[in-house]
């Protein structure tokens, strides 16, 4: 793993989180995307080298609205950036943690995404990002 590519934070309103965000970070978010697949809808912000990624819920069933309804607003997952995502998911299986996603799947800002379970990892779920080229 190269570094941490983000931290993602579940929010209950983007929009208020982004002014919020605004003002701590002294900067505006670069970005915001909507991934129907997660059911989430993002904005990224930039602070120095580091990358913050606020998710708010846009389906009752998917990972952000259940986090939230179970542990309210917080830190959600801690995403590391790989150059092979898949045989980093290899490694991380052959050292026995529970993959959740045996497939890269899209994520948001043009990356390739797959996750290791909070269950295996004390607690904190595990964010794999590989750079994608961007769909046009
Ligand atoms: C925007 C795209 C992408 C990007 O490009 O960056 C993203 O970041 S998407 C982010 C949202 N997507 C995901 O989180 C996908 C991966 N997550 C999952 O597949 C699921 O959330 C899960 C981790 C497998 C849990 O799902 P499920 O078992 O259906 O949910 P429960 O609510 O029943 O939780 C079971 C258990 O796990 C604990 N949990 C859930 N989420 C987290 C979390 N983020 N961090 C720590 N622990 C978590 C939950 O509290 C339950 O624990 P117990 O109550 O003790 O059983
Ligand atoms: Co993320």
């Amino acid at each position: 793993m190269k570094k941490i590519e983000h931290i993602g934070i579940a929010v209950n309103d983007l929009k208020a989180s982004n002014n919020l965000f605004e003002k701590l970070l002294g900067v505006a978010p670069y970005k915001e995307e909507e991934v129907l697949s997660e059911g989430v809808k993002t904005s990224f912000f930039m602070t120095g080298p580091n990358k913050i990624e606020l998710l708010e819920a846009t389906h009752i069933d998917g990972p952000i609205a259940k986090f939230l309804a179970k542990k309210g607003e917080g830190v959600h997952h801690i995403a590391f950036a790989v150059d092979d995502i898949v045989a980093e998911l290899a490694r991380l299986k052959e050292e026995g943690f529970t993959i959740i996603n045996e497939v890269p799947k899209r994520g948001a800002d043009n990356k390739l995404v797959a996750f290791v379970h909070p269950k295996t990892t004390n607690g904190v779920l595990i964010e794999l990002c590989q750079e994608a080229p961007e769909e046009t």
